[in-house]
């Protein structure tokens, strides 16, 4: 395997995770034809290369049969496959959740996001003609599901951890079934948890850091054929890990399962991996935004990663890191139009002819203004403001400063899971200035960001100015920073997306 500096991280012990079934019976499987697809990546000694598939591309017995098919399509490659949780499920666990809180015990049966989830995964069993194995398993995981609804119910307590251990069903379920359908099929298929196989992190519940010196060698060790073993594809749960000090179910953040993949990519010491989603690549806009917005062909690790972290929820914020470190390259494709090109992400791209690549909006977001007027000519100031930030544990995401002041944004999500600072942790904030500075902050911002060639920001910002000009769109600080990718605008929320759109029009000529 290619020595990457991901490794380079202090030796840890993993523990084990156990965890007991119990298997009723309740669904009855019909059968599926078999013989239509080819085990691929035949005369293969290992496995060649990660897809990932996502929620969308997975939300039904369809969509899995479809994506069957596009796994077994590239004849020379024996693929790994990452899934992550069918269509919606991780929500409804997590409303599920939510909601038990608020049942009796004895009434948990009858939620509805539960039963939503039990009916989704027992059609799709159903349709898919999966063995009686996988039934059982498949019931026996509901069960422990309801079970787990139960406790938290009768607790009256959804800690982080329990968070977890929740929403792991979610793709703990969609790879047995999708494992089984290939079975059922005549493709040898074996599922994998990915907290079974050595994907270790942090205990950091609900946003979990991967620990890559443990993660690394194990991965790879647990999904390296030995001699004579059957080849077979590897069907891993996206999404999840297991906490070094608990050996607790850790989740990786909201769309972890594009972290995943790289992270597989990485161990196994891949050219590339694919990451499947329901639109053609990365595109020039959030579509739901800019409906006209155009895929872009090439990305490089550093604007992908400025791009997710800005806003565009395509890709887990920290999905780059692996395949930037041991430079796996990236392809983002579309499983509901399988020949549409993608967009590759690589290390280097050619950026002569490039002028804005993208462009993105994070909404919601606190603008803090902190002026000093003993801030001239004086060290230390800015240690201390953002000594603050750190004691309040609090992330800034875009700063710019004069000789008295400074003004910064700071991340709307603590963590990926709540997505608002509550005002009284701003006020703290703000108390804790006191004999620093003068701190006052507005709520409601967004930060646009363009992805762009840098190299030509006057040329850019000229355009920027004459449309936000005629759109009367007044913008509230700018940064440029040491970023070499992204220039971040920052405007009211509610002009945000009309800002965005105008955007688009000058710089793609569609809004
Ligand atoms: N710049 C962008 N390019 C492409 N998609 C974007 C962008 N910004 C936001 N999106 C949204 O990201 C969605 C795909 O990501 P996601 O739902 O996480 O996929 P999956 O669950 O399949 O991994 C798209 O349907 C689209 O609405
Ligand atoms: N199922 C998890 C993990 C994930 O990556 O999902 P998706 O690939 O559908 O974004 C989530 O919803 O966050």
């Amino acid at each position: 395997m290619q020595a990457c500096s991901l490794q380079q991280q202090p030796q840890v012990a993993a523990r084990q995770l156990c965890c007991a079934v119990a298997a009723p019976e309740r669904i009855e499987a019909t059968a599926a034809a078999p013989g239509k697809l080819q085990q691929p990546g035949k005369g293969q000694d290992q496995v060649t290369v990660v897809y990932k598939f996502g929620g969308s591309s997975v939300a039904s017995a369809e969509r899995m049969m479809e994506v069957a098919d596009i796994v077994c399509s590239f004849p020379e490659h024996l693929p790994c496959v990452v899934l992550s949780a069918m269509g919606k499920t991780t929500n409804l666990l997590l409303q599920c959740g939510e909601e038990a809180l608020r049942t009796d015990a004895s009434d948990i049966r009858s939620l509805a996001p539960l039963k939503a989830i039990q009916d989704l995964h027992r059609e799709t069993a159903q349709k898919l003609g999966v063995d009686h194995d996988c039934i059982e398993e498949v019931e026996a995981l509901l069960k422990q599901l309801e079970q787990l609804l139960v406790g938290i119910s009768i607790m009256q307590d959804l800690t982080p951890r329990a968070k977890d251990s929740l929403v792991s069903f979610g793709e703990r379920l969609s790879t047995r079934l999708f494992a089984a359908f290939l079975n059922a099929q005549g493709i040898k298929a074996k599922q994998y948890d990915a907290y079974a196989i050595g994907v270790t992190t942090s205990d950091n519940f609900v946003n979990a850091e991967v620990n890559y010196q443990l993660t690394l060698p194990a991965v790879k060790e647990a999904l390296t054929f030995k001699p004579g073993q059957e080849r077979h594809l590897p069907i891993v749960t996206g999404f999840l890990g297991r906490g070094l000090q608990t050996g607790a179910i850790t989740t990786l953040g909201r769309g972890g399962s594009d972290l995943t993949c790289t992270l597989l990519g990485a161990s196994l010491g891949l050219p590339e991996v694919q990451v499947w989603k329901d639109v053609d690549g990365v595109l020039t806009a959030d579509p739901r935004v800019v409906s006209t917005a155009t895929p872009v062909s090439r990305l490089t690790f550093e604007e992908a990663t400025e791009l997710a972290v800005f806003g565009a929820t395509v890709l887990h914020p920290l999905a780059m890191q692996p395949a930037h470190e041991c430079n796996v390259g990236v392809r983002v494709k579309n499983s509901y139009n399988r020949t549409a090109p993608g967009t590759l992400i690589t290390e280097e791209r050619a950026m002569e002819d490039v002028l804005v690549t993208s462009v993105v909006i994070k909404s919601n977001v606190t603008l803090v203004d902190i002026t000093s007027t003993r801030m001239m000519g004086q060290y230390g100031f800015l240690a201390k403001v953002f000594d603050v930030f750190a004691r309040n544990k609090i992330s800034v995401d875009v700063v710019a400063t004069s000789e008295v002041s400074v003004s910064l944004t700071l991340d709307p999500a603590k963590t990926m899971w709540e997505r608002d600072l509550i005002t009284d942790e701003l006020e703290h904030l703000m108390h804790d200035f006191e004999g620093i500075a003068e701190a006052h902050y507005r709520r409601g911002m967004a930060i646009i960001s363009l992805i762009c060639n840098v190299q030509r920001t006057s040329e850019i910002l000229e355009r920027v100015f004459r449309v936000f000009g005629r759109e009367k769109i007044n913008v509230q600080m700018l940064s440029q920073g040491a970023s070499k990718t992204n220039i971040a605008l920052i405007v009211n929320d509610e002009e945000a997306k009309a800002a965005l759109r105008a955007l688009h029009q000058e710089f793609f000529g569609s809004c």
